[in-house]
């Protein structure tokens, strides 16, 4: 059993008692069910944009530990007065430390600027949950999912006016795509030996079609590779560690868009 493999398994059980503790209907009562959402997808194709997607994300499988001596409100803020075209956070506790608490706390302090609930979705009971809390984008992970349950996930989040991320590994995955997607991630990690290779993103690059703004996901570090990955028609890069690794992610995401403003 992979990674992946575990962390749905566990998922399963999470999600079955959390619907036994707040039901769809108490869900929509939430003041975030009713917001009108913010367009990552416009935001990143908007000229100018940095393209930084900056993730709070306090440990990973990976990594381990990364930081817990900082807070959601706080880094998330930072990052949005760093100039980062949009913020995730990571609502998966067992194993990346996240909370929906995080997810609603980050969307208080940065009304105006896209979320993306980080987390492993695998029922529309999660989709409602992500509007409740507050977010604007969902992520489905093509390679937890089959084709149809990818669509109904899809189509619900737009329901709601939430915006679709489907991320992919590979070429095979590139299947799973529906007309409910606004953006494609290519994840540079490969989730059995957690190795990361930009090159990924590169060669998925010509394969994804045209219509979906494309972005690069995980071990991206500096200025130079974003830079390279514009060339391949990427607009979005989402990034947690490199930042949250530092004593003060949101001045460490504000040095890379300063550095890569002399690259452009
Ligand atoms: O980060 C992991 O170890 C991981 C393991 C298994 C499934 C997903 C995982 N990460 C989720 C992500 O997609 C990353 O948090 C995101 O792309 C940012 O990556 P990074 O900049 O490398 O922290």
């Amino acid at each position: 059993m992979n990674i992946l493999d575990r962390i749905i398994e566990t998922k399963k059980n999470e999600v079955a008692s959390q619907k036994r503790m707040v039901s769809v209907s108490q869900l929509k009562k939430y003041p975030g069910y009713r917001r009108n959402c913010n367009s990552l997808k416009e935001t990143l194709q908007k000229p100018g944009s940095s393209g930084i997607i900056a993730e709070f994300k306090q440990k990973s499988p990976s990594k381990g530990e990364i930081n817990f001596s900082v807070k959601a409100e706080e880094v998330t803020k930072d990052y949005t007065n760093a100039g980062a075209a949009g913020l995730s956070v990571l609502t998966d506790y067992e194993y990346f430390g996240g909370t929906l608490a995080n997810l609603a706390k980050a969307r208080e302090v940065n009304p105006d600027i896209p979320i993306l609930r980080k987390d492993f979705m695998i029922d529309t009971y999660q989709v409602v949950e992500a509007k409740a809390f507050g977010a604007d984008v969902i992520l489905l992970i093509a390679a937890c999912l089959e084709k149809e349950e990818a669509e109904v996930l899809a189509k619900k989040a737009k329901s709601l006016g939430l915006e679709v991320l489907m991320e992919v590994h590979n070429e095979e995955e590139l299947e799973k795509l529906n007309d409910f997607v606004d953006i494609v991630g290519v994840n540079n990690r490969n989730l059995k030996t957690f190795e990361v290779d930009v090159e990924t993103s590169v060669k998925l690059a010509r394969l994804i079609p045209g219509r979906f703004v494309k972005i690069s996901e995980s071990g991206l570090a500096g200025a130079e590779t974003i830079h390279y990955l514009r060339k391949s028609g990427f607009k979005g890069f989402l990034i947690g560690e490199t930042f949250m690794k530092t004593e003060n992610p949101g001045k460490a995401c504000k040095k890379l868009i300063a550095e890569l403003s002399f690259l452009t």
